[in-house]
């Protein structure tokens, strides 16, 4: 008898539960029973209320958290320590201060063994990619904040890997600059065939960007309560996307999920805050 080929997935979590000791000793479950199957070259957004795990879940994915119970997989192999198919791009960028742009960039390479002269070419190719080419010699802190995100994103890149976790990487940008570099993410993302997992508290940001919308529901021990397919037409703009009717319905489809867990969110906290003050 045949089997159909099992699908390699990128990230592949099955029953995974997050126990976390809390500093009274006691123990708090933070997520339960995820299963996430992220297939290579897909884009997957996960939205959910504030605390309901979704940082928990990219860390597991990223083989910085054990899950308590439960196995992470990436392209078939069990995640056992940092997963090397996987770059992290965090809200805070990790830019060296005391590096210049060049050298921020090229420190996956040379970490890797690679000579500095060959970092430095695949450097510049990628500060070029990033309308960065005049910059190569400045400092983080001289730097607007998305030129410091798209210094960032070539870090991420240069290393190539399979795997993009991306913890609200532009959440700290003001508007326009956010939808801009968006739109250089799914420029780049396009032409790759790169898994994406892409965490958020902006609902529109997870649609104009995603293959794929998770919503986590209220903790503690949240899960996955909803899954939707964005079948938004690609290449996507998304400076004119919120326009877009099949937009506006997904987005008031998901929002009506959504809304029910962030109100749950609002009450508990609402009754400890009451419990604590009594
Ligand atoms: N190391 C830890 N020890 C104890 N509790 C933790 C730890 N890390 C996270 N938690 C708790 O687990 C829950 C989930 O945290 P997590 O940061 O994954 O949520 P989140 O959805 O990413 O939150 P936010 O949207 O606010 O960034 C929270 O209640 C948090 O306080």
């Amino acid at each position: 008898m045949t089997h159909p080929a099992q699908t390699e997935y990128a990230v592949e979590l099955n029953g995974c539960t997050k126990e976390f000791v809390t500093p009274g000793g006691g123990s708090y479950f933070a997520v339960r029973d995820i299963d996430l199957k992220v297939e290579p070259g897909r884009f997957v957004s996960i939205v959910g209320p504030t605390g309901s795990g979704k940082s928990t879940i990219l860390n597991m994915a990223a083989g910085l958290l054990n899950p308590s119970s439960g196995t992470v997989h990436s392209f078939g192999q069990p995640v056992d320590g940092v997963n090397r198919r996987a770059s992290y791009m965090f809200q805070q960028d990790a830019l060296l201060p005391w590096k210049s742009v060049i050298d921020n960039v090229s420190l996956g390479l040379t970490m890797a063994g690679v000579s500095k002269a060959e970092a430095y070419d695949e450097s510049r190719r990628w500060l070029e990619k990033v309308g960065l080419k005049n910059f190569a010699d400045r400092y983080p802190h001289q730097l607007s904040g998305g030129m410091r995100k798209r210094t960032a994103v070539a870090q991420a890149w240069i290393v190539n890997p399979d795997i993009l976790l991306m913890d609200e990487p532009f959440s700290a940008l003001d508007v326009q600059t956010r939808q801009i570099m968006e739109n250089e993410l799914l420029e780049l993302w396009q032409e790759s065939n790169k898994a994406v997992v892409f965490i958020t508290h902006d609902l529109d940001e997870a649609i104009a960007l995603s293959d794929e919308v998770i919503i986590l529901g209220a903790g503690p021990g949240s899960t996955v309560v909803g899954s939707y397919d964005i079948d938004i037409p690609r290449p996507r703009d998304l400076l004119d996307i919120r326009d877009d009717p099949k937009f506006v319905d997904l987005h008031r489809e998901i929002w009506g999920r959504l809304k029910v867990e962030v109100s749950r969110t609002y009450e508990s906290a609402r009754e400890e805050e009451e419990s604590d003050a009594a």
